[in-house]
């Protein structure tokens, strides 16, 4: 049966095909107000791309646990065996503008909803175990370096490597981004990291640092440089497409999910800070746990208002886990409600995506389009009624500090050793896509200087690495071993 095309305010319209004019050849008249009405919702389409991560694609999903752990954290996802929680997946790519190809080196975002029954949990993490940088303060700076020139509008490795060259804690990060790992062949073939390190907690209060990782169950699929380029030419939105077509097949991707564990007497026990970023924990000292599994099953119905609304954010959290000290994440925690504040409006959580499943009772109201149909006369705490009311048994978990303020680096910086662990554990042929995508990047940086910073980082990360770039570059050896031997 046919319905109505009405007005925004529900009127049925008389005629969607011609605007009212003062006959034939007579000029438009202001009051169409269907026609106004339609112009002025076109004109208000747009709303700000994210800042990064601006391309992406959505699914919904189901996650269950494989066990009771509540041990360690009373976060309730993970309290038995069997436990299901629904979730919302958002995978994406990082540097470009939303209508950018799909194939571009970056790594991929790879953001979870959890709708807990004690409130939204959000884990918004990337497909590379490691980050470029491990303090907020460099983040906007090195997005800046990333994204087109604000002059002309066009990515240039000139400044991405500027910016680099003197950002040493990098270097593990881009021997990850630079090997095939940095083009995945989709979103559904990656695995995915928390990359920082959180904090679970018991309902005792005690603490264990856990990292997260999704192991992807279709196997880990990426493409070579010369793959993603003939991809490119003929189709900029083949991930994007991919996930369509599989989940609306009823083939279903599925990950499992693991962590690994350090207690926090332990955290000052390895030659690097498990606190940091750029770092993975081996697996020799914090061996993987698997604790459940995430298997994606439906498409969004709209794609602006389910997967562009959609907010995620790492501090989006639920009791039982919490952000760590690591310098990267106590940054995000802040910045990623503060974008979406500006980018979806100060009710962003309200949009059915970002909605948890579970009643919201909160002394906080109005603002614009509000809509929490909060009855109660009472809209402060504390009050005789006690009718809403905050429990110690959720408080945050505590820690005892007795330290100097400061504003210093890490002292166990570490850069490079895992990079050289990481080079030498690839296949020879690994090892010549990676040096030769690397060199296809640094390749266009004019700056000499430049250069050989770089490459002394990936020479003092491995020195077969080093002197393969420095061959296929043309550069000359001595002076980036001078620097190396300056660095030490
Ligand atoms: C201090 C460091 C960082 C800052 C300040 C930052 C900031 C942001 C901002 C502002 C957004 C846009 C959010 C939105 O508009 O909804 C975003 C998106 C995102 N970030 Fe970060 N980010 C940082 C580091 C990281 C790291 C280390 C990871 C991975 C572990 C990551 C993963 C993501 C993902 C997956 C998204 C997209 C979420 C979605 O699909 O909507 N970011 N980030």
């Amino acid at each position: 049966q046919q319905k109505p095309l009405t007005t925004n305010t529900g009127a049925p319209v008389g005629n969607n095909q011609n605007s009212k004019t003062a006959g034939e050849n007579g000029p438009v008249l202001l009051e169409d107000v269907h026609l106004i009405e339609k112009l002025a919702a076109f004109d208000r389409e747009r709303i700000p791309e994210r800042v990064v991560h601006a391309r992406g694609a959505g699914a919904y999903g189901e996650f269950e646990s494989y066990g009771d752990f509540s041990s360690y954290t009373k976060a309730s996802l993970f309290r038995a065996k069997g436990k299901k929680t629904p979730l919302f997946v958002r995978f994406s790519t990082v540097v470009h503008q939303q209508g950018s190809p799909e194939t571009l080196r970056d790594p991929r975002g790879f953001a979870i909803k959890f709708y807990t029954d004690q409130g939204n949990y959000d884990l918004v993490g990337n497909n590379l175990p490691v980050f470029f940088i491990r303090d907020a303060i460099k983040f906007p700076d090195m997005v800046h370096a990333f994204k087109p020139s604000p002059v002309y509008n066009a990515q240039d490795q000139n400044r991405v490597f500027d910016f680099f060259s003197h950002i040493p804690e990098a270097t593990n990060m881009f021997t990850y981004l630079y090997t095939n790992l940095g083009t995945p062949a989709n979103y559904r073939q990656m695995d995915g990291f928390g990359v920082h390190a959180f904090k679970w907690v018991n309902a005792q209060g005690e603490v264990v640092y856990v990292k997260y990782k999704w192991t992807s169950q279709q196997g880990v699929k990426s493409l070579t440089a010369a793959e993603a380029s003939a991809i490119q030419a003929k189709n900029h939105q083949h991930a994007t497409a991919d996930l369509y077509d599989e989940i609306n097949k009823g083939n279903f991707p599925a990950w499992e999910l693991s962590v690994q564990m350090i207690k926090p007497e332990d955290l000052d026990k390895f030659d690097f800070n498990p606190l940091d970023p750029t770092k993975i924990w081996p697996e020799a000292v914090a061996p993987s746990l698997k604790i459940g599994k995430m298997v994606l099953n439906r498409m969004p119905d709209n794609f602006f208002e389910e997967v562009e609304q959609a907010a995620f954010s790492p501090g989006t959290l639920v009791p039982g886990i919490e952000p760590s000290e690591d310098r990267l994440l106590q940054g995000r925690v802040f910045s990623y409600f503060d974008t979406q504040r500006y980018r979806l409006g100060g009710n962003f959580q309200r949009l059915p995506v970002n909605a948890p499943k579970v009643e919201v009772n909160s002394y906080n109201q109005n603002g614009v389009l509000s809509n929490r149909g909060t009855k109660s006369n009472v809209n402060y705490q504390p009050s005789v009624t006690q009718a809403v009311t905050d429990n110690a048994q959720y408080e945050y978990s505590t820690r005892t500090i007795n330290a100097e303020t400061m504003q210093r680096a890490i002292s166990k910086t570490n850069n490079f050793a895992q990079a050289g662990e990481l080079y030498r554990s690839l296949a020879e042929s690994d090892k010549k896509h990676l040096v030769s995508n690397l060199a296809g990047d640094l390749g266009q940086v004019a700056n000499k200087e430049v250069l050989n910073k770089m490459v002394s980082y990936f020479y003092q990360a491995d020195a077969d690495f080093g002197n393969r770039l420095i061959k296929t570059l043309k550069l000359n050896q001595k002076e980036v071993t001078s620097i190396v031997a300056s660095a030490r």
